[in-house]
């Protein structure tokens, strides 16, 4: 790890060309972006922005087409276990139980069965889920499915959470809870958070800079650090000043012409 004046994440000048068939889609175009240890950042835009290209740059999934992703100062050259990413679709193994998904990591890097037990329970623990520890996927919910997927990636050890609209899939209700327990977990872990959304008000409750992105070609209109006290109050003035800020951000680009 390098010394705290590196930033964990340096996203310079990076462009993604996907091409397909005869056409030439630019996902991303220019994009800077740098983001420091322990901060939560939210990447809201209207789809098709590259707002997952970005994600899955900075997971090392994808390569830019030009430009730099880097990790404390070091070019990302593919997947590693200290970038984890989490899914709307919470890509669990359906033939392991809660305790082995979340243990998977751990196992797989070599560790010894008790130390892998130690790491579990704590995790399971965080999440809440110690009374599902032998259930399997298709015996939990939508939250406890997510809430799994978030304790695997805590277990492998993740300096950088990927999260690629985690909370999509589930209900208003589901969605408030998590949201609550994630905030709970990034303020008691100190992890480093980019979080991928549709919804601005989402956006607004979790993150301490909100970066919009628009369309055609896809690439970042604006960082705007949010200096709100927590809890956040949805119905709050600032709040809702913040909120007519962003949306009109958010559509900044309607009328411009697609790439
Ligand atoms: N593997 C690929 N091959 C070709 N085109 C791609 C590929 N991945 C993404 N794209 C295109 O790049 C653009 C950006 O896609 P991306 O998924 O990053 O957008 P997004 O902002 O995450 O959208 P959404 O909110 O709908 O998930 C889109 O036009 C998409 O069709």
């Amino acid at each position: 790890m390098a010394d705290t004046a590196t930033p964990i994440i340096e996203i310079k000048g990076v462009s993604k060309v996907f091409q397909l068939q005869d056409q030439t889609i630019n996902a991303l175009s220019d994009a800077h972006l740098s983001i420091n240890k322990g901060e939560f950042i939210c990447l809201i835009g209207a789809s098709g922005c590259g707002k997952s290209t970005l994600l899955r740059i900075m997971a090392g999934f994808d390569q830019p087409s030009s430009g730099e992703a880097l990790m404390w100062g070091k070019p990302i050259a593919g997947p590693d276990p200290s970038r984890g990413m989490v899914f709307q679709d919470y890509a669990l193994f359906p033939w392991l139980s809660v305790r082995d998904n979340i243990g998977f990591g751990p196992a797989s890097r070599g560790l010894g069965g008790a130390e892998v037990k130690q790491i579990v329970d704590k995790f399971i623990d965080l999440v809440g889920l110690a009374k599902f520890a032998n259930a399997y996927p298709h015996q939990l919910s939508g939250g406890m499915k997510q809430r799994v997927a978030i304790a695997r990636v805590l277990a492998n050890d993740a300096e950088l959470v990927l999260m690629d609209e985690p909370f999509g899939a589930l209900d208003a209700m589901t969605r408030e809870r998590l949201q609550d327990e994630l905030l709970e977990i990034w303020e008691r872990t100190k992890l480093t958070v980019v979080f991928v959304t549709h919804a601005v008000e989402e956006a607004i409750l979790l993150a301490n800079r909100v970066v919009v992105m628009t369309p055609g070609p896809g690439r970042i209109e604006s960082d705007n650090a949010l200096d709100l006290p927590r809890p956040r109050d949805v119905a709050s003035p600032e709040f809702n000043a913040i909120r007519r800020v962003l949306s009109t951000k958010l559509h900044s680009h309607h009328g411009k012409k697609a790439a």
